[in-house]
C-alpha cells in the first residue's frame, strides 16, 4: 500500500473505487476475506486507487469496527494501491478518529461531507483540527455549494492542509456550474476529481478537465471505468459515453433505490464478493429489486473481459 505523500500523479493515474466493506451478521466484525477478494476484483481490472467512504457507510460504524478496518485496509490492498480512509462527519467523530488515523501510515483521510448543523467558517475549522490531529492530508468531499467558501477551499490547498477535492456537488447540468467554475479558479484542476460516478464524470472531465472520477460501479466493472477514464483523457468523448451506456441500468437502480444500499447488494448478487450485512441506518433492498440488480450487473461483468486487459 503507498504510504508516500499524495502527488498530483496519484490523484489522476487511477479511478477512484469506493468499494462498500464486507461485514459479519452482527454488522460490526469485518469479514476480511471478503473484502481482500473485492479489493483484488477492483485492482485486477487495473484501478489502483480504494477509496473507502460512503459505499463502505463508514457513517455507521462503531469505534471498534472504524479501528478494525484501518488495520485491516493494508492487508487488502496491493503494494502500489493507494487506499483511502474516510472519516467523519461531525467534529467528535473527526476527533477520535484523528487519533486512531495518526497511529497508522495512510497519506490522507477523506473528510465525509456534513449534513448536520455547520457554517462555513466551522467546517474549516475542523478540517484544520482534523489534519493537525491525525497528522495526514485531508480530501475533501463536497456535496453541497454551501459547505465551503471557494477562497476557503483554496487556502486550505494551498497550505496543503488539504491534497485533493472530491466534487459531488449536483447542479442538475454537470456541464454548467459557476461554483465550480470559480472554485477552480483558485485549486490547480489536477487536486480535483469528480465525485459521481462514471456517468458524471464524462462531461465533468470534459467540461472542467477534472483529474479524475470516484465511481462505485467500478467495484464490478473495474476495466471498463478505467477505459472510461482512459477516454477521457485522450479527449475520445464518443467512446466514453458509449463507455458508459451499459452502467446506466445499475446507475439508475442506485438512483431510485439508494446508492450505497444498491452498490452493497450489487457487489454480492454479481458474485465477485460477499458483502454481507448492511448496517443500520441503511437496509437491504427488497427481493424484487435484486432480480433487477441482479440483471443489471451480469452483463457489466461479463464485457469485462472483452475490455482491453490492464497493462
Ligand atoms: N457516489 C459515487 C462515487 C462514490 O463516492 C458512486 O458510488 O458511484
Amino acid at each position: 500500500m503507498k504510504t508516500t505523500p499524495v502527488t498530483e500523479d496519484d490523484i489522476a493515474r487511477s479511478v477512484w473505487a469506493v468499494p462498500p466493506v464486507s461485514l459479519e451478521p452482527d454488522g460490526t466484525h469485518l469479514n476480511g476475506p471478503e473484502n481482500a477478494k473485492l479489493a483484488a476484483h477492483i485492482e485486477a481490472g487495473g484501478v489502483s486507487t480504494l477509496l473507502y467512504g460512503g459505499n463502505a457507510n463508514i457513517y455507521a460504524m462503531t469505534h471498534g469496527t472504524y479501528s478494525d478496518l484501518l488495520d485491516a485496509i493494508p492487508d487488502w490492498a496491493g503494494a502500489d494501491t493507494w487506499a483511502i480512509p474516510s472519516a467523519g462527519p461531525d467534529f467528535g467523530k473527526l476527533r477520535d478518529q484523528a487519533a486512531m488515523l495518526a497511529r497508522t501510515r495512510f497519506p490522507a483521510a477523506m473528510l465525509l461531507p456534513m449534513t448536520g448543523p455547520s457554517s462555513p467558517q466551522g467546517t474549516e475549522a475542523a478540517i484544520r483540527d482534523f489534519a493537525d490531529r491525525a497528522g495526514m492530508a485531508a480530501i475533501l468531499y463536497l456535496r453541497s455549494d454551501q459547505m465551503l467558501l471557494p477562497d476557503q477551499i483554496g487556502a486550505l490547498v494551498d497550505d496543503g492542509t488539504v491534497v485533493a477535492v472530491k466534487y459531488a456537488v449536483e447542479t442538475g447540468d454537470f456541464t454548467r456550474d459557476p461554483y465550480l467554475d470559480r472554485m477552480l479558479s483558485v485549486v490547480p484542476r489536477p487536486r480535483v476529481v469528480s465525485g459521481i460516478g462514471e456517468i458524471a464524470a464524462v462531461p465533468h472531465l470534459r467540461s472542467f478537465g477534472l483529474a479524475s472520477f470516484t465511481a462505485g460501479a467500478v467495484c464490478i466493472a473495474p476495466r471498463r471505468a478505467m477505459a472510461v477514464l482512459a477516454a477521457l483523457k485522450d479527449r475520445a468523448v464518443a467512446r466514453a459515453t458509449a463507455l458508459t451506456g451499459p452502467i446506466q441500468p445499475l446507475e439508475d437502480l442506485r438512483n431510485e433505490h439508494g446508492a450505497i444500499a444498491v452498490i452493497h447488494d450489487a457487489v454480492t448478487l454479481s458474485g465477485v464478493a460477499d458483502m454481507g450485512a448492511m448496517t443500520p441506518h441503511l437496509s437491504h433492498v427488497p427481493d424484487h429489486v435484486k432480480d433487477q440488480i441482479a440483471a443489471a450487473v451480469a452483463p457489466l461483468l461479463e464485457q469485462e473481459s472483452d475490455l482491453t486487459e490492464p497493462a
